[in-house]
């Protein structure tokens, strides 16, 4: 994979803040009730923590003034009941705002799975495994901690400061304003640090999600990375990839590190001037002494939340660059179906290729090229062809996982087009080289899950490959384990199981891409003999490797830089002496493989 493709990770979905909560809203309305008795939470905790000081400055100017100590009784019990409401509402705002936040995220994930499941191939082509995860995981995490921290914080602490401005100007409006004259400079200096820093944030998210994909992908292909000796290679890309990481973590932490002094000035002039000022109205007995001390008291409560709010705000950042490629993964077209679809129950599985020509991007050259073909109902055929001939793309085409032009492949008369994707699949089964084993039991892997399957039918399908027999001679059963994908299983062993699926499932046409890995001749006999029975009354196309299965289907179609070069039986394409016959006479088999491993082009 080149450098370029792995720098790759494009934010298509801007996102401002409105339009987060615009995006996200429909998974939010899901809760609308938790969410409504959450806010009521917070406004009943910011009122609440409002009459506090009122109560103080109350007490000071007719409790201590009067020496009147039954008000100091009063205020007391008044003072403790407004404190336990406000822990009442600060656990109540704190919990239904996690529990709707976790909900909202489950939605919110449960939808971004189901849309990436039906994505397209060439998004999969494009996209690393690695990232995809990361978005589904972290992601999804990180755009969890902006309601478990931030939302719920720059909500409750934004309520807060409004809250104590009002209280504020209800004492002395005059001593608002000249207390808070220089927020503006602050608010907006504070606030354009944090822009930056979600820059940074931004770089660093990027930055580790390269990292993952990296890893992902080399973890997943060991065996080549330690086989091809890239050892050495990639632990420096990897070493560059880490510093990278690092420098841009170190950008964070200086902009972090500067926020803090300008807080704390920000404080300690707003303190200054409601105390040198409201020291200047006191003397002029334009205030009195309980309203001042309230007034002070509210004012101390001005500073922290706003401090919270813009650590929280760089928190939302962070979660907003997830959002963006959460979005952006979500604004991902997916497979597009036609309006009016034929749902067949069952296929007879003819084939009609019309003029078909086929490039995976504009901007690519034509892999198939100008097919005309007509497979019957029931019949076999084998596709042969050098690497790169265009086999495996006419298939992924039967299977509507990329779409071939409108009207040039019909099934049992329908555009293919015509019919959902869900529905082709599962009339067309597939076996292929590498088929998918899972960890669990033979008889799991055979019926996958599927309560159509019966366990009855699993040994059937087992019986008719013939590995069953496999099975008892060497032991083990239907229920035996089965390690991940399949490490404790023969390739031939893998390849039966493909089989036996295929039986279970009794689709109506079949693909089977023959394994070209070595197989002992004994598993290669019993391969053959259960490549007949599942290629039985079944419309099969099968990529073939193997000169003995080439033999047993109808018709042979040699595949040639995407075209059809020739067509016929074994030994009509024998005595033509072309493609083919060059082929076989050579050892089908090592010849294709040889191409293969070579990417040769001509023989
Ligand atoms: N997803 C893709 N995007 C772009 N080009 C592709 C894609 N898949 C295959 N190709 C190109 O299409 C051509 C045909 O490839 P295809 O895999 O169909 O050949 P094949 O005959 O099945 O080869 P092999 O025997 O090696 O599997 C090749 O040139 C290949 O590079």
């Amino acid at each position: 994979m080149s450098d370029n493709f792995m720098h790759e990770d494009l934010v298509k979905t801007k996102i401002t803040y409105p339009g987060l909560f615009r995006r996200l809203w429909p998974y939010a309305r899901k809760e609308k009730g938790l969410l409504f008795a959450a806010i009521f939470a917070v406004a009943g905790g910011a009122i609440v923590a409002r009459l506090v000081p009122f109560l103080i400055g109350y007490a000071i100017d007719h409790g201590v003034k009067q020496k009147d100590y039954q008000i100091f009784t009063n205020v007391a019990i008044a003072y403790l009941i407004l404190e336990i409401m406000r822990s009442i509402f600060s656990f109540a705002n704190a919990y239904l705002f996690q529990l709707f936040g976790n909900r909202m995220l489950f939605h919110l994930r449960e939808a971004l799975m189901s849309h990436v499941q039906h994505l397209p191939m060439q998004f999969f082509n494009k996209t690393p495994t690695g990232r995809i995860v990361t978005r589904l995981t972290n992601d999804v995490a990180s755009l969890g901690e902006l309601f478990s921290e931030g939302v719920i914080s720059v909500f409750t602490n934004a309520v807060i400061i409004c809250s104590v401005v009002i209280a504020l100007a209800v004492i002395s409006w005059k001593l608002t304003l000249v207390s808070l004259i220089l927020a503006p400079i602050f608010i907006g200096a504070s606030f354009y640090l944090s822009n930056k820093i979600r820059e940074i944030l931004s770089e660093q998210k990027k930055k580790l999600s390269l990292i993952n994909a990296f890893l992902a992908e080399n973890l997943n292909g060991i065996k080549v990375v330690q086989l091809y000796n890239r050892l050495n290679r990639n632990r420096e890309k990897f070493g560059g990839l880490s510093v990278d990481y690092r420098d841009t973590n170190m950008r964070s932490i200086r902009a972090y590190a500067l926020m803090q002094p300008i807080m704390n000035l920000f404080n300690a002039t707003t303190i200054t001037s409601a105390l040198y000022f409201g020291g200047m109205l006191s003397a002029e007995n334009a205030i009195g002494i309980g309203a001042l001390i309230a007034f002070l008291m509210n004012i101390q409560d001005f500073i922290p939340p706003l401090r919270e709010i813009l650590e929280k705000y760089q928190q939302f950042q962070n979660s907003l660059t997830s959002a963006e490629r959460i979005f952006t993964l979500m604004d991902e077209q997916v497979e597009q179906e036609f309006q009016d679809l034929s749902k067949p129950e069952g296929l007879h599985g003819e084939i009609k290729i019309h003029n078909l020509n086929f490039r995976y991007e504009d901007n690519l050259p034509l892999v198939l090229k100008n097919i005309n073909l007509h497979i019957k109902a029931g019949e076999s055929v084998a596709l042969v062809g050098r690497t790169g001939s265009g086999k495996s793309t006419f298939i992924s085409l039967l299977q509507r996982f990329y779409d071939a032009p409108e009207k040039t492949v019909f099934v049992d008369g329908m555009a293919l087009e015509q019919i959902p994707r869900g529905e082709i699949r599962h009339h067309v089964g597939v076996v292929q080289q590498d088929n998918f084993i899972f960890r669990g039991t033979i008889a799991d892997n055979i019926g996958l899950g599927d309560p159509a399957v019966s366990a009855e039918q699993i040994e059937k399908a087992c019986a008719k490959t013939g590995y069953m027999e496999l099975l008892k001679r060497t032991g083990r059963n239907l229920q035996s384990p089965v390690a991940e994908r399949g490490s404790n299983l023969s390739v031939g062993e893998r390849q039966l199981i493909a089989f036996a699926r295929i039986l279970a499932f009794n689709p109506d046409i079949l693909i089977l891409d023959e394994a070209t890995a070595n197989i002992d001749s004994e598993s290669e006999h019993i391969i053959q003999e259960a490549t007949k029975e599942i290629t039985r009354g079944r419309t099969s196309i099968i990529i073939a490797h193997r000169l003995s299965t080439i033999e047993q289907c109808d018709r042979i179609i040699v595949l040639d830089h995407g075209e059809v070069l020739e067509m016929g039986s074994h030994s009509e394409l024998m005595k033509a002496q072309g493609l083919y016959y060059q082929f076989a006479s050579l050892g089908l088999k090592s010849t294709l493989m040889d191409a293969s491993a070579a990417g040769t082009a001509d023989p």
